[in-house]
Order: C-alpha cells, then sequence, then structure tokens
C-alpha cells in the first residue's frame, strides 16, 4: 500500500521538516510540494541537506497540483490553512493541519485570540485534535471516518502547548492539581519560521534570552483547553540561542486533599503508568531532567519531576523538538494513525545523542 501526500507550504521549516521524514517514510509517498515563491527549484537547491534523499521541485500553491493526493499536510501561517481546508476536504483528501486555526473549539476563541474572523467555524467540531498521547479517541474517531470514506481534519497541537501539556496532563487528570498553573517555556528560533524579523535575526536573537508574549500568547487558550483548565494558565514563552528545542518548566501546585502525601515516588509512578503505552515519551528517572538537545531530530518528549522543597508543588519539565514532535513528527504520528498504520512509522529515528 502506499498513501500519496503532499506538503502546502514545504519551504518553510516546519514543512522542510515534513519532507525530511515523510521522504524515509515506508507508506507514505511524497508526491507534491508547494511553494509560491520557490516553484520552479529543486527542494535541494534550498535544502542541500536531503541531496540523495528527494528529487522534487516546489509547485505553485494550488488545488490542481494536489488533486492525486490522499493526504495533504499543510505548513502554513494560522488564515491560509483555513482558506484552503474545505476545498481540500470536498475534493476527498485528508488534512493535516500544523496551523492553529481549527484548534480552538470555540470560534469566538479563536477570533479573540487570533484577531481575525473564522471562515469555517463549522469545521471546528469535526476536526480532531492532533495530540495522540492525550486525545487518542479523536483520531481513532477520525481514522474510522476515514475508513469509511469521510476524508480527515486533524487540527495538529502547537508546540509550546504539546510540550506543557505533555508535563502537565497526568496530574492534571488525576486531579493533583489546583488553583493557577505556572508555564515557563523556552523555545528555539525555528519556532518562529523562516522569515527572521526583529526578534528572530541572528543579531538579536545570538547570545540573548527574552521573554515574549507575556500575559497574551495565543497558546495560553489551547493549553487551557487542553488540560481543561480555562483561566488557570500564566504563560510565558521565551525565544533562546537554539536552532530547535523547546524546554518547559510546569509549576502544578498539588490540591491539599488529593495530593496530600504524595511522593515524588508516586508521582513518578502515577507519570510512568500514564504514558505506558506512548513510546514517544519518556519519563525520565527522578534526579534525571530533560535538555533540548536530547530530543533534537526526535519525536521524543522527555519529562522531568521533582516537587518543591515545601512539597506543596509538583515541578514537571519537558523537552521536544519543536520541529519535529511540536509539528512535524506529530503530524505523521497522527496521519498514520488515521491511515491505520502503527503510529511510529517512519519516525523510529532516535535524537542526534551529541
Ligand atoms: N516552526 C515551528 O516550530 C512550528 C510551526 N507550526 C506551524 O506550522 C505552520 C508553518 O510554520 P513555519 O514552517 O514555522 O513557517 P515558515 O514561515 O517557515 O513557513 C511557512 C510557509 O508557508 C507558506 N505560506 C505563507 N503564506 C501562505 C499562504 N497564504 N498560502 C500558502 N502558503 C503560504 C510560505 O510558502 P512560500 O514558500 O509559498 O512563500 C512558507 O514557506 C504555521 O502555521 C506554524 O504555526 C506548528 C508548530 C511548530
Ligand atoms: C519562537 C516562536 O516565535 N514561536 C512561535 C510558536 C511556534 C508556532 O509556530 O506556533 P504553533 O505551534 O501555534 O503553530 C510563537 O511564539 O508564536
Amino acid at each position: 500500500m502506499s498513501i500519496k501526500a503532499g506538503i502546502v507550504g514545504a519551504a518553510g521549516f516546519a514543512g522542510i521538516e515534513l519532507v525530511r521524514i515523510l521522504t524515509e517514510h515506508p507508506t507514505f509517498e511524497l508526491n507534491v510540494v508547494t511553494s509560491d515563491s520557490l516553484a520552479g527549484t529543486p527542494v535541494t537547491d534550498l535544502y542541500p541537506a536531503l541531496l540523495g534523499h528527494t528529487d522534487l521541485a516546489f509547485e505553485p500553491h494550488g488545488l490542481d497540483a494536489l488533486a492525486e493526493c490522499d493526504a495533504v499536510f499543510l505548513a502554513v501561517p494560522h488564515t491560509a490553512a483555513m482558506s484552503q481546508v474545505p476545498a481540500l476536504l470536498e475534493a476527498g483528501i485528508s488534512v493535516f493541519d500544523l496551523s492553529a486555526d481549527y484548534r480552538l473549539k470555540d470560534a469566538d476563541v479563536y477570533e479573540r485570540w487570533y484577531a481575525t474572523r473564522h471562515t469555517s467555524p463549522g469545521l471546528l467540531e469535526k476536526a480532531a485534535f492532533g495530540l495522540p498521547e492525550l486525545f487518542a479517541s479523536d483520531l481513532v474517531r477520525a481514522a474510522g471516518e476515514r475508513k469509511a470514506g469521510h476524508p480527515a481534519l486533524v487540527a495538529c497541537a502547537g508546540c509550546y502547548p504539546t510540550a506543557t501539556s505533555l508535563a502537565a496532563a497526568p496530574a492534571v487528570r488525576a486531579r493533583l492539581v489546583s488553583g493557577t498553573v505556572i508555564v515557563d517555556a523556552v523555545s528555539g528560533v525555528t519556532g518562529a519560521g523562516k522569515k527572521a524579523t526583529e526578534r528572530t535575526h541572528f543579531c538579536f536573537a545570538n547570545e540573548s534570552v527574552e521573554a515574549y508574549g507575556v500575559g497574551t500568547h495565543r497558546h495560553t487558550p489551547e493549553i487551557e483547553q487542553i488540560l481543561g483548565l480555562p483561566g488557570r494558565i500564566v504563560f510565558t514563552p521565551h525565544l533562546a540561542p537554539l536552532n530547535r528545542g523547546i524546554l518547559s518548566t510546569v509549576y502544578l501546585p498539588l490540591d491539599a486533599e488529593h495530593a496530600k502525601g504524595s511522593s515524588i515516588e508516586d508521582i513518578h509512578a502515577l507519570y510512568e503508568g500514564f504514558y505506558a503505552d506512548d513510546g514517544f515519551v519518556q519519563v525520565l528517572p527522578i534526579g534525571s531532567m530533560p535538555k533540548t538537545g536530547s530530543v533534537a531530530g526526535s519525536n521524543s518528549c522527555h519529562i522531568g519531576l521533582a516537587l518543591s522543597q515545601a512539597g506543596d508543588m509538583l515541578i514537571a519539565v519537558s523537552a521536544i523538538d519543536n520541529l519535529c514532535k511540536g509539528a512535524a513528527g506529530q503530524a505523521v504520528q497522527c496521519a498514520n494513525i488515521v491511515f491505520g498504520l502503527p503510529e511510529a512509522t517512519g519516525l523510529s529515528a532516535s535524537a542526534l545523542p551529541v
């Protein structure tokens, strides 16, 4: 069996990571990669790292180029995705959207945080949430729909929400947490996309770390939705001089009644049990903390756990590669599930050890 795939926005950072993964995938057959600004250019002219792995050239965006695809990955900015999704679904093509356009279930919340009108709010309910470790049943439903002849729409989770929610979910779902959850997260510069800005230009980003979007970042409602904690997330992202990686430190106040007497050993066992069947999540031994360098280039999420000195706060730290588990790898993981393949197909590479 081969599944014909296309990538829209393939010249961007998330898009080219999809090219890297899909050219090695045993079942997806990458046939179309689109970019308006680079139409006609071989992929390897822009990204020589892929020499010997693909002969594809970028094609202009448009439904015609994608018509033969079974699956299309949208690696385009938000708003650009929702202008394409309805037509792709109508053409019978399953869509894996890396943008934020179909992540928030409430169109009003989307419109408030993204300051733009949602043009297909009727699809928000249909969209499966693309974070397999926490929303497996959504993806199983989408797989069933696809099998019955209805194309799937998967709204892949954002990069910071993925790292943060994987760190927090076992404690939150076990009702160990009360009050406000504070998140400090650090991202590499590829998280901001390919176009250099005054924040991401080498000369400003190198040798410097800064907080941004303080109190206002659009991933706040997404994390609240995933964890079911409306109004209880304070999220501060930081930009660090790395290419790839997110490190998210999550401070979870423990509920006096439920968490009373919980030791770090109890909580560690809870996390290990929660992720026992999830091969991409590794809960590190007590005393170890994750680092972005240990997951770069892989679809892994490493989680470290500690209690505050007073014992009333769980500190959960996670590391992912923003381009892989935070974007392209996660999208392929979702596509594997939707097309009935083992979820790790094409994603088993380890990170670079050094
Ligand atoms: N970078 C990351 O770590 C993550 C990114 N994402 C999401 O993935 C998407 C892509 O992000 P990223 O790769 O970083 O961004 P980039 O800016 O690197 O790339 C975006 C690509 O989208 C294309 N594009 C821009 N506007 C349109 C349009 N109107 N229609 C079609 N294509 C368009 C551009 O293509 P062209 O070549 O035609 O100019 C460009 O190559 C975004 O939605 C982002 O939020 C999600 C998780 C993490
Ligand atoms: C460092 C940086 O700028 N990161 C981006 C988030 C990455 C991204 O592309 O957002 P999604 O995960 O929602 O798609 C930001 O803060 O907006």
